[in-house]
């Protein structure tokens, strides 16, 4: 298959590695420098474009992306709030092809499964309250995380006593703490924790006067990503929409 990277970080460099060992060739890699390629025959040739970038530009690396008419995987964070309705849209409605996670790897998609199982067996026992927290590298731009953020959506999903998610406390790289995890009984904070060079750590923790209920999933490294991305750009080759993990492994739905 051939694959295009658009965005040459820490997950685009990893990619690269795990496509060619998977037999892909790698046609055309876009950084912030050759915005220019995303016009080029090499990209046009593309049956997949990988996107690993940021919250900023991954929307309009999208709208190009489909221009060219080349389908995308994107693990972009930060960006569904502001523009998520309208790509979904382009998606259902227009034609276009995203498969999108804020997670990619599999124990993440087992962890969310769990998250949610749990998540229905805690609507019946008010006494617990939930919480939850994320701990990234220093180098993260968006909080909370994406992965906190679906979640907290599988929680919502749930548990009829909570209906919306708010940022908790926030620990910067400086050590210095801002915001606050005291809310109202109906909204479920995130705290968000940035040091050295965590990989992706989400706790959801239940609590009551008597006991703690936790679940955990702790990245060893970026590998479980990685894979996933190019998992979900060898489906995509073959699908079309608005794609997602829940089509990659439909086992894991509830
Ligand atoms: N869904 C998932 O499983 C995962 C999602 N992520 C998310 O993926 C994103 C990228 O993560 P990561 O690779 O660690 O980040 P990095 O910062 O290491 O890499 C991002 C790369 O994109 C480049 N870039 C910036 N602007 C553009 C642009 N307009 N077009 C193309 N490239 C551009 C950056 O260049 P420069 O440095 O010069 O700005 C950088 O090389 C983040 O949003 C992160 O949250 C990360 C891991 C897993
Ligand atoms: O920025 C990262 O590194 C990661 N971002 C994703 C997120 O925001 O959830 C996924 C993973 O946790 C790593």
């Amino acid at each position: 298959m051939k694959i295009a990277l658009i965005g040459y970080g820490k997950m685009g460099k990893e990619i690269e590695k795990v496509a060619r060992s998977r037999g892909h060739e790698i046609v055309c890699i876009i950084d912030i420098n050759n915005q220019d390629d995303f016009e080029s025959e090499a990209f046009k040739s593309a049956d997949v474009a990988i996107e690993f970038t940021n919250p900023m530009v991954a929307y309009s690396n999208y709208m190009k992306a489909f221009k060219a008419g080349v389908k995308l995987v994107s693990g972009s964070t930060g960006w569904m709030t502001e523009h998520g309705e309208e790509i979904k849209k382009l998606c259902t409605e227009e034609g276009k092809t995203l498969f999108w996670s804020s997670n990619f790897s599999l124990g993440v998609s087992i962890f969310s499964a769990l998250n949610k199982y749990l998540a229905k067996i805690m609507n019946q026992f008010p006494a617990y309250d939930v919480t939850m927290s994320e701990t990234h590298h220093i180098h993260k731009l968006d909080a909370p995380s994406g992965t906190a953020i679906t979640l907290a959506e599988g929680i919502l999903e749930k548990i009829d006593r909570k209906d919306k998610w708010v940022k908790g406390t926030f620990l910067a790289p400086d050590g210095t703490i801002s915001g606050t995890n005291d809310c109202a009984p109906n909204e479920l904070p995130i705290s968000s924790i940035r040091e050295g060079e965590v990989f992706g750590l989400h706790t959801i923790r239940y609590e009551s006067d008597v006991d703690t209920i936790s679940i955990t999933h702790d990245a060893k490294s970026r590998g479980g990503f990685v894979l996933g991305a190019v998992l979900a750009a060898e489906y995509t080759a073959t699908h079309e929409g608005f794609l997602g993990m829940s089509d990659l492994f439909p086992f894991l739905n509830d």
